[in-house]
């Protein structure tokens, strides 16, 4: 048996729809649930492998193999990882930030490009996005990732006028691509079940490839799960989104990984990076 975590955002529609559509192997449990959920179901042995924050592979790199050729990444603008904000960055120096709990990478990626790109240090606290909340302090901006990002980009609240895609903002400053999230497995699974290991990565990227080819169909049925989202909006945003761990990618999270490493927030364990199959 494989238990095995899918992020559950329209992000992995091209992969996750045609897996619901083709794997009927009842022996591999697939769990579907937001990042930071699935980062805990990782660490603590609930889930064998999956979808998890990058971040999860750094903070803990000992329990875990990155599965090669997979990650949910973007070259340049991502559209759906944004900071929503009532001022520029550079006035939010002291001031609130509002950081979803759903994520993991993004909030460091955030804090990073705050702190040492902008130069600024809000104060941060965590929590849900679209919670009836009656906050003492009203954030001056809040970070949103996956469905939320693209509910808030499709329906813009007038308070946060200032928007800034993570995506883009950390392609200006390295030239690199970004890797948000990681198809991680777990040590201790692989021993006694990589060929089980290997068969569910090959099978991934059959459905990637496939559903790669059926974009337009699959971003009509994806797009109704986003109040306001027009199918041809989706397909925008599909076309944004990678799915690989190709060499630049994996420059990609060694730099980032070193830079959490320097700021004390990832385990120098984490590079080199051990992957999957080697
Ligand atoms: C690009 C995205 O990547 C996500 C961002 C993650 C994170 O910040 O921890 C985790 C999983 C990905 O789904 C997104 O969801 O918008």
């Amino acid at each position: 048996m494989a238990r095995i975590g899918m992020v559950n955002y329209i992000n992995m529609a091209p992969i996750y729809e045609v897996w619901k559509e083709q794997v009927r192997r009842p022996d591999w449990i697939m769990l579907d649930a937001p990042p930071a959920q699935l980062n805990r179901l990782l660490a603590a042995g609930s889930i064998d492998l999956g979808f998890v924050s990058a971040y999860e592979y750094a903070a803990r790199p000992w329990l875990y193999r990155l599965m090669a050729d997979l990650s949910i990444s973007a070259t340049g603008p991502v559209g759906s990882v944004f900071l929503f904000s009532s001022v520029p960055p550079e006035q939010l120096d002291g001031k609130l930030v509002l950081l979803t709990g759903q994520s993991d990478t993004s909030v460091c990626l955030l804090r990073l490009i705050l702190e040492e790109f902008i130069k600024v240090r809000p104060r941060y606290v965590r929590g849900e996005i679209f919670a009836p909340h009656t906050p003492a302090e009203k954030p001056a901006a809040l970070l949103a990732i996956g469905d939320e990002a693209l509910r808030l980009n499709a329906a813009p609240d007038p308070r946060y006028p200032v928007q800034i895609d993570l995506g883009e903002c950390w392609h200006q400053q390295t030239g690199l691509p970004f890797v948000f999230a990681v198809c991680a497995v777990r040590e201790d699974f692989l021993q006694g079940n990589t060929e089980v290991a290997r068969e569910i990565q090959q099978t991934l990227i059959s459905c990637r490839e496939q559903g790669l080819a059926r974009l337009s169909e699959i971003c009509t049925k994806a797009a109704a799960r986003i109040p306001l989202m027009t199918a041809a909006a989706c397909l925008r945003y599909f076309q944004s989104i990678e799915y690989d761990l190709s060499p630049i990618k994996q420059e990609t999270l060694a730099r980032f990984f070193a830079l959490l490493i320097q700021r004390g927030e990832a385990s120098p364990a984490a590079l080199p990076l051990k992957l999957f199959p080697c």
